[in-house]
């Protein structure tokens, strides 16, 4: 898969392009990360990206034409490797994005995310460049690029390969519908507390039952919301009810 990305600060993108695991995939092409700025689609001599707001106001907007030629750059760049890429707006306008919408994301060819700064973007460039609007949250950045990197990593992660333990479908977060089970590693005892004892049993069977009744049990207490998307088995119920009780206790 194909990332295109139309920022003012590529550098920024060294948090996911020089370490970890998204690094790592990008080293093994399992997915490409590509940096347009506008600046270089300006024609003026102070290369200008962005003007004062029509209505008067604080701050400034990014203009049109050089955002234009940036995606227009960048899609043309893809299809040249076969890749049809649709383009999005990370704003705090968007819709707002989950592991559902990340999995869609990851399952496309590729995707043109546009970064904006400023006070945003001017609203012809969405209506003529933009198919989808995203948002990562509901609270305002200081521009795009951390909202890009977030679904490019949640969307890097879920591809084949990405990720080392072979069961891709791993129940981690959100991937259940669940949230995650609590994790332990050495050393056994920390102080009074000691690692919950089926862990140390060698039982996988059990093992996994107990995982799957913390993560029933904690999403009930704490994402009841998630629960009702998800509906529940008549066996996660048992394991649910006996969790409760555990908890009541
Ligand atoms: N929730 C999100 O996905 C999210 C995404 C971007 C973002 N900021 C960049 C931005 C992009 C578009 C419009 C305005 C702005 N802003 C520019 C700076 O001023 C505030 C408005 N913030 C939050």
């Amino acid at each position: 898969m194909r990332f295109d990305v139309i920022t003012l600060f590529p550098a920024q993108f060294a948090a996911l392009t020089e370490e970890g695991v998204v690094a790592r995939a990008l080293q093994r092409q399992l997915a490409q990360i590509h940096l347009h700025t506008p600046r270089d689609y300006t024609t003026d001599v102070h290369r200008t990206v962005d003007d004062r707001p029509y209505g008067g106001g604080p701050g400034m907007v990014m203009r049109y034409t050089p955002l234009r030629l940036a995606i227009e750059a960048a899609q043309a760049e893809a299809a040249a490797e076969g890749v049809q890429s649709r383009v999005a707006y990370l704003s705090p306008q968007g819709e707002r994005l989950d592991q559902r919408q990340i999995e869609r994301i990851s399952a496309a060819p590729g995707w043109v995310l546009v970064a904006g700064r400023y006070e945003g973007v001017d609203e012809r460039l969405i209506e003529d460049c933009v198919d989808e609007e995203w948002s990562i949250g509901d609270y305002v950045l200081s521009g795009g690029e951390l909202a890009a990197m977030v679904v490019m990593d949640a969307a890097i992660r879920l591809l084949p390969g990405v990720l080392g333990h072979a069961d891709s479908a791993r129940q981690d977060s959100h991937s259940s519908g669940l949230l995650d089970c609590p994790h332990y590693t050495r050393p056994e005892t920390i102080g009074d507390r000691s690692v919950p004892e089926v862990l140390l049993s060698g039982d996988h069977q059990a093992i996994e039952r107990w995982r799957l009744q913390q993560a029933l049990g904690r999403t009930r207490q704490r994402r009841p919301d998630l629960l009702q998307g998800r509906g529940i088995s008549e066996v996660e119920q048992r394991l649910l009810d006996d969790y409760l009780l555990e908890a009541a206790r």
